[in-house]
């Protein structure tokens, strides 16, 4: 495995293999103001040769090294390093609700170790992540990108709470939603950490017409998914209706050493099996993902934290409802985070990254600090991160349980457990108050009742009487 991260020279044949794309994918993200065009051009007058494209343009090839500085680290195709398998069988580690792909991959990251992955063949092999390169047309995404580092002057941390501790969220965030009554909605039945969110805004022009071409990709790549990955159909818990989002939760990173810690987003919202539409803007950053590791494989979890409304800390509950949950959790257990590896995924300007609904249940992503990061022409030092969300209405806070505090509950996956993976995963409602700054959770607990699609059975009957 080490031999992808930090291996010194490629195969001499390696490059040769890769898809024109992946080349051009690479380039864009090393020299993101020079035109797709030229780069391509550059690159068939040197036969398709990522350094010595790279060496004409005027910068040394990348380091062959994984590192967190401003250059990505440089790392072929894994379909160049014959990675697969043949016959058909279980993804090693995967639900059993979820059959194999036609080949059998290994599990290329392990405990300590960062696989770097740019082709999107790979990424989609090897996480429930699909990526789409140069998504929009690149006026589109600069004139998007121009419009949130305005409205991002105005953005601001949220706060979250760390064990004791009030901690402020290391980057910058707004969440924007479709209409008048959505926004007022959002001000007044939506709870996020215990409080109601004051800054809640429409989205932009850019915003709305950009979210129907997310739309159409998202709801292309869904199907696709089920039908290469998932065996023909969709998860236990998936919604079977068209993804429609109806919310964008924008973040800036302003500067390398801004980020996201890890965390899975909060299901309370947008229910079980989430499908989520983010795209890059500006400067290129490393997206991170590993799977959450069973606590029967490694026992004594260390939670991580919250970092903000969007998203949700796994192992924020009370003592009592995770012993009853089966959640590891709790101070001072050694750190099993690393367990599975990382992988590092590379979000160049105008990437779209879908998670699937094999993503949040199972896995935890965080968008790491870096060294340093290649300025933008646009951008300078700054990434948009732009993640549009379907709030489910059946997760509308009106129907859900709420507990003794009076606010709505959280719902949150039992994933620290190895369970009959065909029973697919198991949820529960507990008090929102675990991560709430000065606030005690009380001891509200109840197992979610959901119907193969997901919904709330209480939802259904009180909708259907
Ligand atoms: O910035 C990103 O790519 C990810 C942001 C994220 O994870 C979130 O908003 O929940
Ligand atoms: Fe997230």
């Amino acid at each position: 495995m080490d031999a992808f991260v930090t291996r010194k020279k490629r195969k001499s044949n390696a490059e040769d293999n890769e898809p024109t794309e992946v080349k051009l994918a690479i380039l864009a993200s090393l020299h993101p103001a020079v035109h797709h065009d030229t780069l391509l051009d550059v690159l068939i007058a040197h036969d398709g040769d990522v350094d010595a494209t790279l060496r004409t343009l005027g910068a040394k090839p990348p380091p062959r090294k994984a590192g967190g500085g401003g250059t990505p680290p440089f790392q072929a195709s894994l379909r160049s390093f014959a990675v697969a398998l043949p016959g058909p069988g279980p993804r090693p580690g995967a639900p059993k609700d979820m059959p194999s792909p036609t080949k059998r991959a290994k599990v290329l990251s392990r405990k300590g170790t960062t696989l770097h992955l740019y082709d999107p063949m790979d990424i989609s092999e090897h996480t429930p992540c699909t990526i789409i390169h140069n998504f929009l047309p690149l006026a589109e995404a600069d004139a998007l990108l121009r419009e949130l580092l305005d409205e991002s002057k105005t953005f601001t941390k949220a706060t979250f709470k760390l064990f004791d501790n009030v901690v402020s969220s290391p980057h910058t965030s707004a969440l924007y939603v479709s209409s008048h009554p959505e926004l007022q909605e959002q001000k007044h039945e939506y709870v996020y950490n215990g409080s109601r969110m004051t800054d809640v805004r429409t989205l932009t022009p850019h915003l709305e017409r950009v979210k129907h071409h997310v739309q159409e990709a998202v709801n292309r790549e869904i199907q696709e998914r089920i039908r290469t990955r998932y065996g023909g159909t969709k998860l236990k818990y998936q919604d079977p209706e068209p993804w429609a989002p109806n919310a964008a939760f924008v973040n800036c990173y302003d500067g390398p050493q801004e980020n996201v810690g890890w965390h899975s987003d909060q299901l309370t919202y947008l229910g079980p099996r989430p499908v989520i539409g983010s795209l890059s803007l500006g400067v290129t950053r490393e997206f991170r993902v590993r799977r959450i590791v069973p606590s029967d494989d490694a026992p004594g979890d260390q939670p991580d934290p919250d970092p903000g409304p969007g998203c949700s800390a796994a192992a924020t509950a009370t003592a009592a409802a995770a012993a009853e949950a089966g959640e590891g959790g709790g101070k001072g257990g050694p750190d099993r985070g690393d367990l599975a590896g990382q992988i590092a995924i590379h979000l160049p300007h105008n990437s779209l990254l879908v998670m699937h609904a094999d993503m949040q249940e199972a896995w935890k992503h965080s968008v790491s600090p870096a060294r340093a990061v290649d300025p933008h022409p646009v951008a300078g030092r700054r990434r948009i991160n732009v993640t549009y969300r379907y709030y489910r209405p059946s997760f509308h806070p009106r129907g859900t349980p709420r507990c003794p505090c009076g606010v709505p509950a959280v719902l949150r996956v039992a994933n620290r457990t190895r369970r009959n993976e065909a029973d697919g995963p198991r949820y529960f409602w507990m008090c929102h108050a675990g991560n709430v700054p000065g606030k005690e959770a009380c001891k509200f607990f109840r197992w979610a009742e959901l119907d193969e699609d997901g919904n709330p059975v209480d939802y259904k009957r009180h909708n259907t009487a």
